[in-house]
């Protein structure tokens, strides 16, 4: 059984190799490296062509009535990291800065401990790529890796979150995170001399517009009961400070917490993105893309056993969550096989997805001791 300095080397080993979705390889191959140490009795590996970066692997349980899956993610952020940890960073502009490392630690420290313990029931778990975009989920799910022996009746998976306590379990009934919508947008006017914008047509000025314009959706249109969010969290115009930029790229991401939400949102971005094309006889171009991000609903039954277990567990500290404006391809798989999503407490200041993310890795064990006390009262 992994003690508790392998798993923390494993979980800077694997910091230190943050790739982007899809590309996740160097991940994969130190992720089956480990996996290849452990007791392989129980355990069977697959990765899959569809989607080369998956690991899949399943434990065959003693007496099986049913198969529980457990997914981690394990795609990096576009991030340049700025902890000056020791074991920060090698990827240049790549970082574990949502904590997947933290995911694929705790995965593993349950797994390794199934393959000593045979379950009771199958358990099947999911190296899954591209949860930050791409959604990896919804690829992995519509490629049919799920499949026959391969196919959970459950699932679970857990997200770290700096506003916990260090090991505290977080989790509710209903929707637990957000659905989200990936919005990109180009603006196509004509550039020109900073000097004589008579003879051009801006898009900075465009742009300035219709982000303004944007922010006004959730405090005009949107019940402020409800909720939504949007940020445009990427502009890109221009080359130098006296031309005039004849295009302005923007990214940015929707978040509600009902799928009516999203589409209520999606649509008023369309009119108004109409509307600045008109205004500024510009050429736009929006493309708004779900994916896979669909509201993370958790399963009424399931979550009550797994939050009584939690509650009622003298070692575990529970906390009851509001819901998260955050997004998770988990929504997706969660929609087509019922299950559990839920927080570990990592303790932090900076916020998930900040240069800065340090999170206390004494929670992994504890989410370990916590997931598999779980698994095995549910078997
Ligand atoms: C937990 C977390 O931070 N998840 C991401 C999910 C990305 C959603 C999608 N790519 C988007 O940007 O809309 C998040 O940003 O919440």
């Amino acid at each position: 059984m992994l003690t508790s300095e392998q798993l923390i080397k494993i979980r800077r080993d694997l910091h230190q190799i943050p790739e982007l979705a899809l590309h996740e390889y160097q991940t994969q191959k130190y992720l089956l490296q480990v996996i290849g140490n452990f007791n392989q009795k129980y355990i069977e590996t697959r990765t899959c062509s569809e989607l080369p970066t998956v690991i899949l692997v399943r434990v065959s349980g003693k007496k099986p009535q049913k198969t529980i899956g457990y997914r981690a993610d394990i795609d990096g952020l576009p991030v340049q990291e700025q902890t000056g940890l020791p074991f920060a960073s090698h990827n240049q502009g790549q970082m574990h800065a949502c904590g997947h490392d933290i995911h694929m630690t705790v995965a593993l420290g349950i797994l390794d401990y199934f393959c000593e313990h045979q379950p009771q029931d199958n358990l099947l778990f999911f190296f899954q790529p591209a949860e930050e975009s791409e959604s990896g989920a919804k690829k992995a799910y519509e490629a049919g890796i799920f499949t026959g022996k391969w196919r959970p009746d459950e699932f679970f998976a857990l997200h770290d979150t700096p506003d916990l306590p260090t090991g505290t379990i977080g989790c509710r009934l209903g929707t637990l995170f957000a659905g989200t919508t990936e919005i990109n947008i180009d603006l196509y006017g004509k550039d020109g001399h900073a000097a004589y914008p008579q003879q051009a047509n801006d898009m900075v000025v465009a742009a300035a517009a219709l982000i303004e314009q944007i922010q006004t959706i959730i405090s005009r249109s949107i019940d402020p009961i409800a909720g939504g969010v949007i940020t445009i969290g990427k502009v890109r115009a221009g080359t130098v400070r006296n031309a005039i930029a004849g295009h302005a790229h923007l990214e940015g991401t929707i978040r509600g917490l009902t799928q009516k939400m999203i589409e209520k949102i999606d649509q008023r971005l369309r009119e108004i993105t109409q509307g600045i094309a008109h205004s500024y006889n510009a050429k736009v171009d929006l493309q708004l893309n779900q994916g896979g991000y669909w509201p993370v609903e958790n399963d009424p039954q399931i979550t009550n056993e797994f939050i009584n277990y939690m509650k009622e567990n003298p070692q575990i500290n529970y906390q009851e969550m509001q819901p998260a404006m955050t997004g998770e391809d988990f929504g997706y798989l969660l929609a087509q096989i019922p299950g559990t999503m839920f927080w570990l407490g990592v303790d932090d200041d900076a916020q998930l997805h900040s240069a800065t993310f340090n999170p206390h890795e004494e929670a992994i064990e504890v989410g370990i001791k916590a997931v598999v006390g779980f698994l095995k009262s549910h078997m």
